[in-house]
């Protein structure tokens, strides 16, 4: 039987908004729906990581003043952290995890926080909050193709010339209310706006990230209850 899974939940405690806690949760869940053992690893900052037992990262959304309190430390964790993704493991970069993947951020009060630089991605503040439900499309293997989040973010993202979108907006903002992109990927690597928390109501997502961290195929689960929260996003989405 495949696993155990086992999953680096980076600043838990600094970078959680909008449930993204919840995103765990799900993860942990439908590996053990399936008979898998699931564990899960918090660290926080100065903490010691031992990364050859990791199959799975995930760092939450912050408000500018958490990601300035782990900015520094989550540099410390960059060389092995980009290891191990570039072998493949998979990660879930929530928003303000999301922007300090990227190469800069810039806080609403213009604050400069360096990235670690692995998604060709930069933030700047915008004039208003993006703030919302949002429906995007993506091209990641994965039916249907739509996944279903809320947004709530000040900064602006900008993909540089290597960065892949995760998705294309159908409604909501995404990375900067312009160019029609959200997120990013890069290898099993995904940035994303999406709170929500975002794996709940998206079971076909979560069981990608599985398959990725577990390198195997998984058997199906009945998956009505979170089936019926993503069309619930969907239909108050374009009601709005
Ligand atoms: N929701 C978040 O993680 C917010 C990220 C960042 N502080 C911003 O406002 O853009």
């Amino acid at each position: 039987m495949a696993g155990p899974l086992t999953i680096l939940h980076l600043y838990p405690e600094q970078m959680n908004l909008y449930g993204d806690r919840g995103n765990v949760l799900a993860l942990v869940q439908r590996a053990r729906w399936r008979g898998m053992t699931a564990e899960v690893i918090s660290a926080g900052v100065g903490d010691d990581i031992p990364w050859d037992r990791v199959n799975l990262i995930f760092m939450g959304g912050g408000e500018d003043t958490h990601q300035a309190q782990i900015a520094d430390d989550f540099l410390r964790l960059a060389d092995p952290l980009i290891d191990r993704l570039n072998h493949g493991v998979p990660m879930l970069a929530i928003c303000g995890a999301y922007q300090l993947m990227g190469k800069r951020y810039v806080t609403a009060d213009g604050r400069q926080l360096p990235g670690i630089g692995y998604f060709d991605v930069w933030t700047e503040p915008g004039t208003t909050r993006a703030i919302g439900d949002v429906v995007v499309e993506t091209e990641l293997p994965i039916v249907p193709v739509t996944l279903v989040g809320f947004e709530n973010h000040g900064g602006r993202t900008h993909l540089g010339p290597s960065a892949q979108p995760l998705a294309r907006v159908k409604l909501g903002q995404g990375n900067n209310g312009q160019d029609g992109t959200e997120g990013t990927i890069r290898g099993h690597a995904i940035g994303t706006y999406l709170h929500g928390s975002l794996l709940p109501k998206n079971p076909h997502l979560t069981d990608l990230l599985l398959s990725w961290a577990l390198n195997t195929d998984l058997s199906p689960l009945d998956s009505e209850t979170e089936w019926e929260a993503h069309r619930m996003i969907v239909a108050r989405a374009q009601n709005h």
